[in-house]
């Protein structure tokens, strides 16, 4: 409880003071509420019979107002908790939210997203079974006010009565707590997406409402997605009933225990009562004092406490597993990264392999991209020619052989400056839910405002024809979920991506990676795209990547890229002639458009 207290006020201070003082205040007046009724229910007699030495009638109206205002501020105190928690909890959750996606971001390459260790790490920081670290934050105050309650019941019960009553309650209290906690745990545990067929449930859930709405009505899935998903839904839950049926055997059990303990208490009090060795005030305190220790545990309060400890034990431990297992590089030479490439990129005897994977995907490959060239890539299905330009854009490193900027190795570089000097769209390019100026200014977000560019970038790219016709422009959200949005076809957001990859090259990049700029182009587009292609390119390195031959032939030169490496290098007509690999691809579909004609 102290350590998730101790990151709530370094978060939220305020609120988290507030809520967690308010929470104790709470307990406070509701044991002040118990002292007092026993003070008034052991004055009445006295006052009614107006015995000698009894309270004044006006004395006991002050106690009784006492009584009451205790009580109205006490009444008053969850209303004011919910308000800072609420407060407490949206800090709590902006906190959580950039204290786990920050440290994921932050480095420049990409392996720590496929490392089981950090997934796992991440996995529980987010909080598993649905434990979140907010969830527990917020049972925070609840606990610390039946503690409060817990231990100054026992003080109330121990020293108006006798102590081993006290023990025993607390005892019982704090098992009943521990144990029914340990039942929370374990249903949880089997509840929470734990069984293969929940997970499948909730695949068909998401498939229904959201990942297939066209496919399942052109195939007529409706009912056969609906059977399945009770048929699973029924099946996953099984074990959860199971668990639950157990559950009760024993929380019957130990609840049964419990009651008994508390019922011992209340008739050793009702005893004394009768036997005149306890005064009324002392009863009528004691008996809800027993009551509410009875009442103060809170298995489930206990669970979300401690599994939210350990979301944020994992939260605080994820930067450090990041950092140890993939160190960003340490740069300590300084170069121009500014005007860099001036000469070339050359990839020198480059292999490598996925983290994870055995098979090597570049085998000593060697490749040189010159400045101001237009280079096209070709090669089959799974050649390895996106994962060049995840290495060629720093997101993984290597395993062998290195990659040269103008003489320098890559690893020497600023990271971060020189992923700035490359633009690119790749084949799962990012469509972003907001307006179409973001969409194209995120190529260089720090030239947001420049509106020429931006009118120019909408020319090349030709999406400016496309902008005229929304409904607001270039405002207008590109996602049909918001109001006012539309969804554009796969060519416009081609082109949207292309524009976004132009707004980068016209804000200095100085490497612009078009993977398949065209593969949802329709004819006319695609010729134009070739038309301008140098033109657009011209000036900066380009590395093209292609399965449509009338884009790559026109570029300065074409690499065939085949078994990790590169088989053949040249122009168009050189490789044409050199009837290689490259020959056979392009006649093979050059064959296909003159057969379909
Ligand atoms: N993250 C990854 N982890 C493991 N293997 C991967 C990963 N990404 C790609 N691969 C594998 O690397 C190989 C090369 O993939 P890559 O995407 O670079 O091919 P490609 O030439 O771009 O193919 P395509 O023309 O189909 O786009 C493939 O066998 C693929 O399965």
């Amino acid at each position: 409880m102290l350590t998730l207290l101790r990151y709530g006020v370094r978060v939220a201070p305020g609120s988290t003071l507030l809520t967690m003082g308010l929470a104790v205040l709470g307990s406070l007046l509701g044991m002040a509420v118990t002292l007092l009724t026993g003070r008034v229910v052991g004055a009445v007699p006295g006052v009614i019979d107006g015995r000698p030495g009894a309270m004044a009638l006006g004395e006991f109206s002050w106690l009784l107002g006492a009584l009451l205002a205790v009580f109205v501020i006490d009444s008053l105190t969850p209303a004011l908790q919910q308000l800072t928690s609420l407060t407490m909890d949206a800090a709590l959750v902006r906190a959580i939210g950039t204290g786990i996606t920050e440290p994921l971001l932050r480095p420049r390459r990409i392996q720590h997203l496929e490392d089981t260790e950090v997934l796992d790490v991440q996995e529980r920081a987010k909080g598993k079974g649905g434990f979140h670290l907010a969830h527990g934050m917020s049972q925070l105050p609840y606990l610390f006010a039946s503690r409060v309650t817990l231990i100054g019941s026992a003080i109330i019960v121990g020293a108006m009565f006798a102590w081993w009553v006290a023990v025993m309650l607390v005892a019982m209290s704090l098992v009943l707590e521990w144990y029914g906690g340990r039942l929370v745990e374990r249903e949880v545990d089997v509840w929470w997406g734990n069984t293969e067929e929940q997970r499948r449930a909730h695949y068909l859930f998401n498939l229904g409402m959201r990942d297939a709405p066209k496919e399942l009505r052109v195939f007529g899935l409706h009912h056969w997605l609906v059977k399945r998903y009770v048929g699973e839904w029924t099946a996953g839950y099984r074990p959860v009933w199971a668990r639950r049926r157990s559950n009760a055997k024993w929380s019957l059990l130990i609840g049964g225990v419990h009651l008994i303990a508390n019922g011992i208490a209340i008739i050793a009090v009702g005893r004394a009562a009768l036997n005149g060795s306890l005064p009324l005030t002392q009863v009528a305190t004691t008996l809800p004092a027993i009551l509410a220790i009875g009442q103060s545990n809170n298995g489930y309060g206990v669970v979300q406490v401690r599994r939210g400890l350990s979301a944020y034990r994992a939260m605080r431990d994820l930067p450090a597993t990041i950092e140890t297992k993939h160190p960003e590089p340490v740069v300590t030479t300084r170069h121009r990264i500014e005007t860099m490439p001036a000469r070339e990129v050359r990839f020198e005897k480059v292999g490598f392999h996925y983290p994870g994977s055995e098979v090597a995907v570049l085998k000593d490959l060697d490749l040189t991209l010159h400045a101001r060239e237009a280079l096209a890539l070709v090669g089959i299905n799974g050649a390895g020619k996106s994962t060049l330009v995840k290495l060629l854009g720093g997101v993984y490193q290597p395993t062998s052989g290195r990659i040269l900027v103008d003489g320098v190795d890559l690893v020497d570089l600023d990271l971060a400056a020189w992923q700035r000097r490359v633009a690119a769209i790749v084949q799962d390019f990012l469509r972003f839910p907001l307006s179409v100026t973001d969409n194209v200014v995120f190529g260089s977000v720090e030239r947001a405002g420049d509106e020429l560019t931006l009118a120019r970038v909408a020319r090349e790219s030709g999406i400016d024809a496309v902008v005229r016709g929304l409904p607001k422009g270039w405002d207008t959200v590109l996602d049909k979920t918001f109001d006012g949005g539309v969804d554009l076809s796969g060519g416009e957001w081609q082109r949207v991506a292309l524009a976004r990859a132009l707004f980068a090259v016209h804000a200095g990049a100085g490497v612009l990676v078009l993977d398949e700029p065209a593969a949802a182009l329709d004819v006319r587009a695609e010729a134009e795209l070739v038309e301008r292609y140098l033109e657009l390119t011209s000036g900066v390195a380009s590395l093209i990547i292609s399965h449509r031959f009338s884009v790559v032939r026109n570029a300065d030169r074409i690499c065939v890229l085949s078994g990790g490496r590169i088989v053949e290098d040249g122009t168009h007509e050189e490789l044409l002639a050199g009837n290689g690999e490259y020959a056979t691809m392009f006649r093979l579909q050059a064959e296909r458009y003159v057969t379909g004609a």
